[in-house]
């Protein structure tokens, strides 16, 4: 992989950005982009995500968003390779979030919120209409800055709550397998397996976080969606789930958002710089493979940010 600067054109903000759309989602070249009209009539089965493999590759194209009439990314387009860790860097404010949140619809859910482009999962559109939100979802799981578990609920459940809400059955054994399981991928299971059924409040804030990657692992992702991981963690429990990461490497597609140098350096193959100059949207000024980003790299910008010299 090598580093690569964002083309001139799309991904450079300007004065012809297109215009702020409102969901449903606008294409900037037409209702449905090169692909033509809308469908009359929904199809009957809702649309489904072609597995090739476990893990999965997610492409973003020519990604812009809004908050009202605030843009915040100009035309990103960032493909993540399947199995691979891809690490997204840059100063506060530049829209690595946003970005993030619009790889697996959470966006949307902003009142304001407006994109336009294409995030595609193994070539499926997620914003594609016949696909359920929950299906997308289930396939790019998401794990946030501070650690969230249902603190009353047991670990156990903790770990499977996730299948409840995309209504997924099965049986007991099936279940404790599915615990075990997710929990082992996590690095957690044996600092919990003989205390399954207590609280998942109980934990430290990074045994927490790990539980939090359990969940998102049991409903088996494709993709996993990291906003700063490691922020509320002491430096013991970052470098374990720094572990962590490194060994769903392979397993599951994972996108971090860190501002942490040194932890994009330790846990990532890729990264995508991304930048807000002079309150310009964000754009992504440089990537590639993670080495390359950070030894020789070819923009001034991102040798000054990956040396600490600005953000
Ligand atoms: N819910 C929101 N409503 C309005 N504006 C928002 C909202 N969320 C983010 N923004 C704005 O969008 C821009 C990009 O924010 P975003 O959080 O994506 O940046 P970031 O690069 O992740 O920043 P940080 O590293 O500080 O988390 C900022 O100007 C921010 O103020």
């Amino acid at each position: 992989m090598t580093v690569q600067t964002q083309p001139p054109g799309p991904g450079a903000a300007s004065a012809d950005a297109p215009a702020a759309p409102q969901f449903p989602r606008v294409y900037p070249d037409g209702p449905r982009g090169p692909r033509g009209p809308l469908p009359q009539q929904p199809p009957a089965e809702p649309a489904e995500i072609p597995v090739v493999g476990r893990a999965g590759e997610l492409q973003a194209d020519s990604i812009s968003a809004w908050f009202g009439h605030h843009q915040v990314l100009d035309r990103v387009s960032l493909t993540m390779p399947a199995g691979h860790v891809t690490a997204l860097i840059g100063p506060s404010g530049c829209g690595k979030s946003t970005f993030l949140r619009i790889l697996n619809r959470m966006h949307e859910m902003v009142p304001s919120a407006a994109l336009a482009g294409e995030v595609r999962l193994d070539g499926q559109d997620i914003y594609d209409p016949a696909l359920r939100i929950t299906t997308a979802r289930r396939e790019i799981g998401m794990v946030f800055q501070k650690p969230n578990p249902f603190p009353a609920m047991s670990i156990q459940d903790n770990v499977t709550a996730g299948l409840q809400l995309t209504g997924t059955k099965k049986s007991k054994a099936d279940k404790e397998a599915l615990i075990e399981k997710s929990l082992r991928r996590a690095g957690l299971w044996n600092e919990v397996k003989d205390r399954l059924r207590q609280p998942g409040g109980g934990l430290s804030g990074g045994q927490q976080q790990r539980l939090c990657i359990a969940r998102s692992l049991a409903v088996q992702p494709r993709v996993l969606l990291m906003d700063e991981p490691c922020s509320a963690l002491d430096p013991t429990s970052t470098r374990r789930v720094e572990e962590t990461i490194k060994e769903l490497a392979g397993e599951v597609t994972v996108v971090i958002v860190t501002h942490n140098m040194q932890q994009a350096a330790r846990v990532s193959d890729q990264c995508a710089f991304f930048l807000a100059e002079q309150g310009t949207p964000g754009v992504i000024v440089e990537w590639g493979d993670t080495d390359a980003m950070f030894n020789s790299p070819q923009d001034p910008r991102t040798f000054d940010y990956v040396n600490g010299r600005f953000g």
